[in-house]
């Protein structure tokens, strides 16, 4: 049986007050038991909103850390750039003493460069304390694309891979994404999509068995970590 639960809300002004909340409490709790505690957001224009107000709470913030789901391989001060949305909407007020480890590097292209970004990632300890995904209306999720060739690495669970290269079909830029087996390795999943287009491809990925057509079914349709889907249309 798989661990989705659905929760649908009013409008996205409500989603974005419930989840920071959410988030932060969960943070704090963590911080209070270990110390510290982690958070891996999506980019994309969804969760904007909803930065704005966790950025807003108060809580340890220097004592978070924080890493992004995936990256398009542009300079972190592109307009395209997830890493920019972070700064500029996450890394803000109270959240500004938040640590960020940047999945960009230096390097040429992401098939490179994941192999460095994965040694960044080691400092942060895992699980994962948080995940927050986005899905766009292809059915990708972080920089998980339909149809790339790689996406069997990508999704395997065996690969050893914390995060890779992908070069979308669908989408522009070459990116990186962590791989599904890093993804999964967190106590909790949170994906949050908005509208009707959006709400009838989770429906399809939530039956069917392809992944490569609508990558997200590898995060519905697993049994090892909790996924709680908010939604609005
Ligand atoms: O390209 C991306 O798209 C997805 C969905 O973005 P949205 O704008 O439809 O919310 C996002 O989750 C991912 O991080 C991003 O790189």
């Amino acid at each position: 049986m798989y661990m989705i639960s659905f929760q649908e809300f009013p409008n996205v002004d409500k989603i974005n007050k419930y989840f920071s909340e959410k988030i932060a409490v969960a943070l704090s709790n963590m911080v209070s038991r270990h110390g510290k505690a982690s958070l891996v957001v999506s980019g994309g224009s969804t969760p904007l909103e909803l930065f704005k107000s966790l950025a807003k709470i108060n809580i340890q913030w220097s004592k978070v850390i924080i890493t992004l789901a995936d990256e398009r391989w542009v300079d972190p001060i592109d307009d395209s750039s997830n890493e920019k949305l972070v700064r500029e909407y996450l890394l803000k007020d109270y959240a500004s003493d938040a640590e960020f480890i940047s999945l960009k590097n230096n390097c040429a292209n992401p098939f490179t460069g994941s192999l460095y970004t994965e040694h960044a990632l080691d400092a942060i300890a895992r699980p994962f304390d948080i995940v927050v995904l986005g899905m766009g209306d292809d059915g990708h999720t972080a920089s998980l694309f339909p149809g790339v060739d790689n996406l069997d690495t990508a999704l395997s669970m065996n690969s050893g891979r914390i995060c890779i290269g992908i070069r979308p079909i669908t989408a522009r830029f070459d990116r990186i994404t962590l791989t599904l087996p890093a993804l999964l390795n967190s106590r909790n999943i949170y994906l949050y999509f908005t509208g009707n287009t959006k709400l009838d491809i989770y429906q399809r990925a939530t039956q069917g068995t392809d992944l490569s057509e609508l990558p997200i079914r590898a995060i519905l349709q697993q049994n090892t970590t909790p996924v709680h889907v908010y939604w609005t249309s």
